[in-house]
Parts: structure tokens; C-alpha cells; sequence
């Protein structure tokens, strides 16, 4: 039978508002309700790379990067991540040299969407989830045309609200021109000091921009969240009684029953 397979990408340009976090956290999550998922790594950085693939190097030769400059296929660039039901195509540093080879390329926004049509109906997962670079580049673009939705990670600081605009006009370009279909999944609030409340000002702006598209899980700041990244795991393998395993469960969860809404 045919999976239908749902494409997710997790976009914010702002750095370290904990895009990486959520792709690798969420994509466990959703195996533990036994989803099967891909996770794609986009970014140059290479950090879920470093998380979820293996150590050997050999297995890293064929990339993001290959798959975006067209040397090889979707399928060919999957490989099996350490974890059950999950796979991924890395990332290497070669990534940020992508955006000159395309930038000439007749069809250079929709190169992934493309690669992905071709086998749609081959793939059997249940998501795929786009861990996106921190920038409103060409590769983002091609992100945002293959997917479905996306999640933007926002911190809970009125500084983060600055750089939505830009991101929502080329969302909002990409639905009218390129993808019709591209849906905002939800803000996600990340990284929120468990002693702080968030402020009123923030959440007023973030409700007039994206009304009820917030996600109701917030993740919290957790010690458990970078000892996990230590230890190259989900925090939920590193320890499940920690908040933030709790929080992207119920993610997950949140994310499955907005599905049957
Ligand atoms: N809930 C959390 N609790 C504690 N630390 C966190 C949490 N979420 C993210 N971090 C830490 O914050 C840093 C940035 O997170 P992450 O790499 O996920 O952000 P990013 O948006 O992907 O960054 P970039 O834009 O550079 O790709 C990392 O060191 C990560 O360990
Ligand atoms: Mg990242």
C-alpha cells in the first residue's frame, strides 16, 4: 500500500533558535508512536549529521549536496541512521558551496521537490522532516517547495519577532508561485527559561501574526537537551524523564492530533 508522506520543514533564519533540536527531537518522537521518517539535513553545519549518522565517514559520501546539484537521485542519497525507523541524507561542509552551482539552473528552487516526486510513491515514511540553515537562501527555498508545512522554533524575546516578516513574505512568495499547498504547521517556543514568564508583549505580536498557528507545547531550556547532543542521542534516549523529552513527545502527540483535526 502507499504511504502518503507528509514533508515538514523546520525554518527560521535566526540562528540558534533550536531548528536542529527540534528536526532530530521531533522526528524521535514521532518513531516512538511508530512513525517511520526521514529526516533531510540542509545545512552545511552538518550538526544532526554528526547526531544521527554514523561515525564512518565513507558513509557520508553521498549528501544534501550531491542530491541538490543533481549528481544522484533521491533514493541514492538515504542512508540508515543509527536509530530505528529513522533515516536521513546528511550534510557535509561542501553544502555551502550549492547555492553558486544552482544559482544558474533553470528550475533551481524546486530541485528537491523534484527529486522527490519522481519516487513519492516508492517511499515509505510517514514524514519527512527538513532541518533547515539559518538563512532565506536558495536551499531553503527548495526546502520550503517540497514541503508540505513548516514549524518555525522561535525563541520567547521580542528580538526574534523581527525577522518574521521576511520569513512569512517568502513563504507567502513560495505558496503563490511555487507550492500552493505549503501550510504553516505552528510556532514552536523554544528554549523558555523555566524562571521567566514569557512576555505578554511577545505573544501578543506572535498571535496577530500567526493567530492560533502556536503550537501549545513549548519547550523549555533543559541541561538535558546539550548533554544529549554530547552524546550524539535524542534527549529522549539520553534520558526520558528529562522535561524536554516530555515536551517533544508531547510535540509529537500535538503535531498527530492537529493531523486529525
Ligand atoms: N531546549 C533546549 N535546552 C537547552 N539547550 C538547547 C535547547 N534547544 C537548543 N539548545 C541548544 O542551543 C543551541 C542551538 O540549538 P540548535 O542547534 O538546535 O539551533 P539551530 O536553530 O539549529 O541553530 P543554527 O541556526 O545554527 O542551525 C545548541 O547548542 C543546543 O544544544
Ligand atoms: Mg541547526
Amino acid at each position: 500500500m502507499e504511504t502518503t508522506t507528509k514533508v515538514i520543514s523546520i525554518i527560521n533564519q535566526k540562528g540558534g533558535v533550536g531548528k536542529t533540536t527540534t528536526a532530530l527531537n521531533l522526528a524521535y518522537s514521532l518513531t516512538e508512536f511508530d512513525k517511520r521518517v526521514l529526516i533531510i539535513d540542509l545545512d552545511s553545519q552538518a550538526n544532526l549529521t554528526d547526531t544521527v549518522g554514523f561515525e564512518d565517514e565513507e558513509t557520508k559520501v553521498i549528501t544534501s549536496y550531491e542530491l541538490l546539484t543533481e549528481k544522484v537521485g533521491f533514493i541514492e542519497a538515504i542512508q540508515e541512521s543509527k536509530l530505528v525507523n529513522l533515516d536521513l541524507i546528511a550534510s557535509k561542509v561542501d553544502l555551502a558551496d550549492v547555492e553558486i552551482e544552482i544559482a544558474d539552473i533553470i528550475g533551481r528552487e524546486t530541485i528537491l521537490r523534484d527529486s522527490i516526486g519522481k519516487v513519492r510513491d516508492q517511499l515509505e515514511y510517514d514524514y519527512i522532516i527538513i532541518d533547515c540553515p539559518p538563512s532565506l537562501s536558495l536551499v531553503t527555498i527548495n526546502a520550503l517547495s517540497a514541503s508540505d508545512s513548516i514549524i518555525i522554533p522561535a525563541e520567547p524575546s521580542v528580538y526574534s519577532i523581527s525577522g518574521f516578516s521576511k520569513l512569512l513574505d517568502i513563504f507567502n512568495v513560495i505558496q503563490e508561485k511555487i507550492n500552493d499547498k505549503l501550510a504553516i504547521e505552528g510556532v514552536l517556543i523554544t528554549r523558555v527559561d523555566a524562571r521567566t514568564k514569557i512576555a505578554k508583549s511577545f505573544e501578543d505580536k506572535l498571535r496577530e501574526l500567526f493567530g492560533d498557528k502556536i503550537f501549545e507545547t513549548v519547550i523549555h531550556q533543559n541541561v538535558r537537551v546539550a548533554e544529549s547532543q554530547e552524546e550524539q542521542l535524542p534527549v529522549y534516549l539520553h534520558d526520558r524523564q528529562a522535561r524536554a523529552s516530555q515536551e517533544y513527545i508531547d510535540l509529537a502527540k500535538e503535531l498527530l492530533s492537529n493531523e486529525l483535526r
